[in-house]
């Protein structure tokens, strides 16, 4: 289609088969958002080295081709007042499947809604994959931060991130209390005057669509566990629901069985015969599991908000949201994402970690098939995080370490790819 402010650029669509793998071409167009407040230092760094290890990968046989699409602050200088996100931002990245995100700002309170959220729930982008792995030489809090490798599977289309709420005070959540009140015999509003709403949404099928991804993800890993977080001895219909939803489809599509009576259950890996525990844990005492017993957790499937609490917390066993990578997948179309916010007072000063966003266009290469260029691209992590070359939030707590900015971060990566 004619685009009106975005310029595609020479190069090749990725294409999506019945099966949603894709077919992709040497010269892809992917298109980017710079992102709001760091999107500035992180994305050029970003954009950088991925080309590097492209370039040594494949020398002149692959090429990607950027693309830029507006969001946020970006979109409403280019389009004009209250284009945060412009139509033809969720055309682009809906024709060209595979994209790439810094992050965008989200008021507290009042204001607009989440344009990340946005760009998910539009795209139906369900699955949110944040994989949580330890560089040696990486400052830690803990002991043994190389015990900490796992990934989270953050259902990424429902529970209360949908918006359904209503202000305190306003005509609506007047009329929910009252609809609660009088027509389904509710009594346990405790403060029924100035008092919030907000409807939290489980299905079956949105729970279903991110746990078989996860399961999917043991199998092809070969992984022995896969643990399903929740908090439904609180929220029984809602994260209760998501457990037993989790179990099902574990048992109906992967031929799970009950482990010692259940409720825990297992398979075997059909690729190798390995075991496989489909296991619960309740969501607080996760948080604490996985810093005390971080060995015992590899695959994780929760639901929307656990996850984004999760990811943060275990980035930071492992260094940081300054390189915990994410994406996030729907059917066909996938963009990929730093965890991290946009750090307003970092912002335009070239200093904070880009490896998040880097790593995040790691993952974007996997799943195009670019292996090479990904396996480059840690290389270069490893190398430049071994050297103590790095950010300010490795350096302060690095013995010996050298300060470096953002981009020269993304150099000392380039220098160590070989
Ligand atoms: N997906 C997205 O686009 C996301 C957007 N947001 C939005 O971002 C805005 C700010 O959110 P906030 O809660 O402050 O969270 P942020 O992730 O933006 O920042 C919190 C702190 O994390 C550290 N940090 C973040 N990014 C980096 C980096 N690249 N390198 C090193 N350290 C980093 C900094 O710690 P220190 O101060 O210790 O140096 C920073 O002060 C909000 O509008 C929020 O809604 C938040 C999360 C995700
Ligand atoms: O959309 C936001 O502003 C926050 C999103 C977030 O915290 C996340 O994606 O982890
Ligand atoms: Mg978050």
């Amino acid at each position: 289609m004619g685009y009106q402010h975005i310029q595609v650029p020479a190069g090749d669509k990725i294409t999506v088969n019945d099966d949603n793998s894709l077919n992709v071409p040497n010269n892809p167009i992917i298109p980017f958002i710079e992102g709001d407040g760091i999107g500035v230092d992180v994305t050029p760094p970003m954009i950088k080295v991925i080309d590097a290890a492209v370039a040594k990968a494949y020398g002149s046989e692959k090429k990607i081709s950027w693309m830029e699409v507006y969001c946020g602050e970006k979109a409403v200088n280019v389009y004009g007042a209250d284009q945060w996100l412009p139509e033809e931002t969720l055309e682009a990245i809906k024709e060209f499947s595979v994209s790439i995100k810094g992050p965008l700002t989200t008021p507290v309170g009042g204001g607009i809604r989440s344009l990340n959220v946005a760009i998910r729930q539009q795209l139906d982008l369900y699955s949110c994959e944040r994989p949580v792995r330890y560089f040696q030489g990486v400052p830690s809090p803990l002991k043994q931060p190389e015990l900490t490798d796992m990934i989270i599977f953050r259902e990424n289309s429902e529970d209360i991130y949908c918006g359904i709420e209503w202000q305190p005070g306003s005509e609506g959540a007047q009329k929910v209390i009252d609809f609660l009140q009088g027509e389904m015999g509710v009594q346990k509003i405790r403060f029924d005057k100035d008092c919030g709403i907000g409807i939290k949404p489980v299905s079956k099928e949105g729970t279903q669509r991110v746990v078989r991804r996860a399961v999917q993800y043991a199998i092809d890993h070969d992984k022995d566990s896969v643990t399903i977080v929740h908090k439904g001895n609180i929220m029984k219909f809602t994260e209760g629901a998501f457990k037993d939803y989790a179990y099902e489809l574990a048992r109906d599509e992967f031929g799970a069985e009950l482990l010692d009576g259940g409720p825990w259950m297992s398979l075997k890996n059909p690729k190798n015969g390995n075991t496989i525990v489909i296991k619960d844990v309740i969501a607080d005492a996760m948080l604490q599991q996985v810093l005390l017993r971080p060995a015992e957790y590899s695959v994780i499937a929760t639901l929307n908000l656990n996850g984004d609490y999760l990811s943060d917390a275990l980035a930071a066993q492992v260094g940081g949201i300054g390189i915990a990578p994410g994406a996030n997948i729907g059917d066909g179309i996938s963009v990929f994402e730093a965890t991290h916010g946009t750090a307003p007072k970092y912002a335009g000063q070239d200093k904070v970690n880009p490896g998040s966003l880097i790593l995040s266009a790691e993952m974007m290469l996997r799943h195009m098939g670019w292996s090479e260029a990904a396996d480059l691209v840690i290389k270069g992590m490893e190398g430049a995080i071994g050297a103590k070359t790095v950010t300010y939030d490795f350096e302060r707590l690095m013995d010996g370490a050298i300060l470096k900015s953002s981009s020269e971060f993304g150099d000392e990566m380039i220098k160590h790819m070989g």
